[in-house]
């Protein structure tokens, strides 16, 4: 654990970047600071490792004062990772991720072998080792600033808006490499990022820092959606952070209705009522293929694929309740269809069913760590 205590920092030019923080960063998790330009997220980053000293407080690492260990020992178990990786320019790649651990003694041939494992450990090719960093996009120049850091295999990893200079669908990849990495390694992270949806992304915990280096929130993605601390907290989250929200809340309680259905090729039969104008088609191995608008098809002709509607989103379990929601508002019927892990139709899920579980999730709390949703129980099925 990183223990963050009365820590403050005062530049000598009288600016007060950070003020009595107080936290505890855990061990194994990613700990994501967020806050608006200036709030002083960089400079608590960079107490950590001791690359800025605190003017007050004490920042502990696994129960030792930073203070206590000289920073270059310090430094050798925080790996640290920046904004467009800086990467020695006149190094190769291979040459950039072996640099810590030929300084710290290894034999650069181990060295160089092991920086080509984990330049595939971060999804590069091999070769890209012998090329120079201004020969990479920036994408892949973030992934190598990882490597970099992973070198010297730290317990602990300082990433300072690692993310931010690459586009935004570069972007979304290098977070979602960065979380499977981080479920392989469970490293102590410490992430800066100015950006909301970064932090609940790749955050087990987020602190939310406000301008005067003020922690203003610390705590877990969902609850921040759902119980901002302040106003301050509130308009930096944004908007939409209700239906944000629900990604946090599992399906797993939500009733499943049963479904008529019928296969591809089969006779339409005559609808009873206004409510079965929509008809749920599915192949012959019950998965879901479309939906039939009877009043567009005429009765006793066989379903063909070129007559149906697609049927929007599907909900498989152990998905959140947005998923679900949005199975049901995107599907044409109203009725989200639910699958199971083979894609095969176990029910339908109604708008006023989800509500009702949304409503539940608010009064229990249904918080879920981040990736407890594979774990999660199957949607329980109830008989219409
Ligand atoms: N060396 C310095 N001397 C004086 N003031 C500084 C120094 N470094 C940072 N500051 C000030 O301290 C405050 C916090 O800066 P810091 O870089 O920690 O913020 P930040 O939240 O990381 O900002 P950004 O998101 O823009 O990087 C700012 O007002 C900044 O201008």
């Amino acid at each position: 654990m990183i223990s963050f205590q009365s820590v403050a920092k005062v530049y000598p030019d009288g600016t007060a970047a950070v003020q009595d923080l107080s936290l505890d960063i855990p061990t194994g998790r990613i700990t994501v600071f967020v806050g608006p330009s200036g709030c002083g997220k960089t400079t608590s980053l960079r107490m950590i490792n001791r690359m800025i000293e605190p003017t007050a407080g004490t920042i502990e690492i696994d129960g030792r004062d930073t203070r206590s260990i000289d920073a270059p020992t310090l430094r050798r178990g925080i790996g640290y990772v920046i904004q467009n990786a800086g990467l020695f320019p006149h190094r190769t790649v291979e040459d950039n991720i072996a640099t810590v651990p030929v300084l710290q003694g290894k034999n650069r041939r181990e060295a160089r072998t092991a920086a080509r494992e984990l330049l595939e450990r971060v999804g590069l090719p091999v070769e890209m080792g012998r090329r120079y960093p201004n020969q990479l996009s920036g994408g892949q120049q973030q992934r190598v600033g990882v490597a970099r850091a992973l070198a010297a295999d730290p317990p602990v990893m300082l990433m300072d808006e690692p993310f931010s200079a690459v586009d935004p669908v570069v972007r979304e990849q290098l977070q979602t490499e960065f979380l499977r990495l981080q479920d392989e390694l469970g490293k102590t992270i410490v992430f800066v990022t100015h950006d909301i949806d970064e932090a609940v992304k790749l955050g087990d915990r987020i602190a939310v820092f406000a301008v005067g280096g003020r922690l203003a929130q610390f705590s877990s993605p969902a609850d921040l959606l759902r119980r901002p601390a302040d106003d301050f907290v509130a308009d930096f989250i944004g908007r939409d952070r209700g239906y944000r929200a629900l990604s946090f809340s599992l399906a797993g309680s939500l009733p499943l209705t049963d479904e008529p259905m019928l296969r591809l090729g089969d006779p339409v039969p005559s609808a009873t009522g206004p409510e079965d104008r929509w008809l749920l088609v599915v192949d012959p191995d019950g998965r879901p293929r479309g939906w039939l608008d009877r009043e567009e098809t005429p009765t006793g002709r066989a379903s063909a694929t070129s007559d149906l509607r697609l049927g929007g989103s599907l909900a498989a379990p152990g998905q959140s309740l947005r998923t679900a929601l949005d199975a049901a508002l995107s599907s044409p019927s109203g009725r989200g269809v639910a699958v199971d892990a083979d894609g095969i139709v176990v029910g339908s899920i109604t708008i006023p069913d989800v509500v009702e579980a949304i409503r539940a999730a608010d009064r229990t709390g249904l918080d879920q760590p981040v990736g407890a949703a594979s774990s999660a129980p199957d949607m329980k099925k109830v008989p219409s």
